[in-house]
């Protein structure tokens, strides 16, 4: 029988990958405030995003069924980049980025009030030198706007990408593997 679920997220991307897996889901609310806590570290904000998701979710939902929910960041330094507020935010990301690795942090959590279900995979990602000329070229294109770390790596941001260390299903936005063992694992 095809596992039913809610997913907390309106990213396409979500949604096209999770169409992957053999589960059958609908979307539901879990729009959060995603301010860093003080003394908060990458890994435990990330997870602690997506489990505030799946919880938003779970309270918007009928609770009839888990509620899937999921963050990704991109760490440099330690430093967590979300998306973009506007050009120069933009570009100081992809500064920070040129020439160099940075790590992509994907958390997904599954709750219902029997269950809850965790993980967080980590990704190295990296990039090639970028010149202001391309940062800016690439800006005007609309793809880094809506995308954590202002990239992203399906799309025209690909060609920055030198090499990667993880997994490219959690770097764009839900790891495929972790998630189906994720939801094996849902009232077993
Ligand atoms: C690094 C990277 C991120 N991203 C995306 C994945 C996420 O959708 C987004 C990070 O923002 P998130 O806050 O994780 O998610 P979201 O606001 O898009 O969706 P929701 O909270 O409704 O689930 O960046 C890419 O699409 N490609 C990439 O290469």
């Amino acid at each position: 029988m095809t596992l039913k679920i809610y997913l907390a997220s309106r990213s396409p991307r979500r949604h096209s990958l999770l169409k992957q897996l053999n589960v059958d889901f609908t979307q539901v609310d879990g729009e959060i405030d995603e301010s860093v806590h003080s003394g908060e570290n990458a890994q435990a904000y990330v997870a602690r995003l997506a489990l505030e998701k799946a919880k938003k979710g779970w309270s918007n939902s009928d609770r009839d069924r888990p509620v899937l929910g999921a963050d990704t960041i991109v760490v440099v330094d330690g430093n967590i980049l979300g998306k973009p507020v506007d050009f120069s935010d933009s570009r100081r990301m992809l500064k920070s980025m040129s020439n160099r690795s940075h790590q992509v942090m994907t958390a997904v959590a599954i709750y219902s009030s029997e269950q809850l279900l965790q993980t967080i995979v980590l990704s190295d990602v990296e990039f090639c030198e970028l010149d202001d000329k391309q940062i800016e070229t690439y800006w005007q294109t609309g793809e880094p706007q809506d995308k954590a770390g202002s990239y992203a790596i399906q799309g025209i941001g690909g060609q920055f990408v030198k090499k990667i260390n993880g997994s490219y299903s959690a770097i764009v936005g839900l790891p495929l593997y972790e998630t189906n063992q994720l939801l094996d694992k849902v009232y077993s």
